[in-house]
């Protein structure tokens, strides 16, 4: 069952269009990536689905209602502006936001060592938020995120800033909490992060979503593509007619490294007319990186929705 759907949510800051129908779902415990350009509309979204910001048009849904006052309680939500009370200490706070939530005393209590624990923030509990590290004080932020145990996350940029191992604790903690059930959706620009977490994604374009799904959907194409090193004469390809080269890296050591672009076939004619012009060191299928997708449809001016 779809668990958290957005339909066509639009929004305007005075004549600033930020949102132009923004549609897409997270199934229960399917962590989506929601990628875009700086000023997409990524935050607006979010805030929306928080409830911080009422939408100008277009719904949000659980299991196939509108969303509540209570539904929206239980949302985790990671603000992009964080959201901690500097001057608090780190385990007041969490103790605070978890009994503010409902949790009694001393389930509040449990909680706030069970998430410091679990983010590596334990010891930092008697410390004030300011005088943590950045990428420690996104720890306490994603631990008041997670401490009321929330049906639904929402996270905006939980990545952004942090050390390799605070991002695979962070990871790690998403997964878990979706295997647990909980849709998961975050904004993030580390698009590899995105590529490795998420179960689908989602790329919004000037306030409109012009790609969802899974990273291997999206990644289909009606033409195949062919990884190719060896040939250093670029005119290797020009005999092979409709095959065209979309990259060509240029190497050292093996030849150079192409992305060739075949209108159909198993690449054997693309494999032949590389022999043809020297030794080839690699050839394959090449599947566009999230990346390469972004990219892609972020400078098409008419992308489809
Ligand atoms: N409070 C506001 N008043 C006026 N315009 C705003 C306001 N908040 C956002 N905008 C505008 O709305 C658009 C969408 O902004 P939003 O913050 O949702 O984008 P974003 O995808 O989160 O960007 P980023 O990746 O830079 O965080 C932008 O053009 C932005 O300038």
């Amino acid at each position: 069952m779809t668990a958290l759907e957005l339909e066509n949510l639009t929004k305007s800051y005075g004549d600033r269009k930020a949102l132009d129908g923004a549609t897409f779902t997270v199934g229960a415990g399917e962590i989506f990536g929601f990628v875009g350009s700086n000023g997409a509309g990524k935050t607006t979204t979010m805030r929306i689905v928080l409830g911080v910001l009422a939408a100008d048009d277009g719904q949000v849904r659980r299991d196939g209602r509108p969303l509540s006052l209570d539904d929206r309680r239980r949302i985790g939500y990671m603000p992009e502006e964080r959201g901690l009370y500097p001057r608090m200490r780190v385990g007041d706070q969490l103790d605070y936001l978890a009994r503010l939530h409902g949790l009694t005393p001393a389930a509040a209590r449990t909680a706030t060592t069970r998430w410091a624990e679990t983010l590596g923030v334990a010891e930092r509990l008697g410390d004030e938020v300011q005088k943590l590290s950045l990428g420690n004080q996104q720890r306490v932020q994603l631990a008041a995120a997670l401490v009321h145990d929330p049906e639904i996350l929402v996270l905006d940029e939980p990545f952004s800033g942090l050390d390799p191992v605070a991002v695979d604790v962070m990871s790690q903690v998403l997964r878990e909490r979706a295997d647990a059930g909980v849709p998961v959706v975050f904004s993030s620009h580390q698009l590899d992060l995105v590529e490795r977490l998420c179960d689908r994604v989602g790329i919004i374009k000037s306030g409109r979503m012009v790609a969802t799904g899974a990273i291997d959907e999206l990644r289909t194409t009606d033409r195949p593509r062919w990884e190719v090193t060896g040939p250093t004469d670029p005119r290797w390809l020009a005999p092979l007619s409709g095959a065209r080269v979309l990259s060509r890296v240029p190497s050292t050591g093996d030849g150079d490294r192409y992305v060739v672009e075949t209108t159909d076939g198993d690449g054997q004619d693309v494999l032949r007319a590389a022999l043809a012009a020297g030794p080839v060191h690699a050839f394959g299928p090449s599947r566009p990186s999230l990346t390469d997708l972004f990219r892609h449809v972020v400078t098409t001016e008419e992308a489809g929705q």
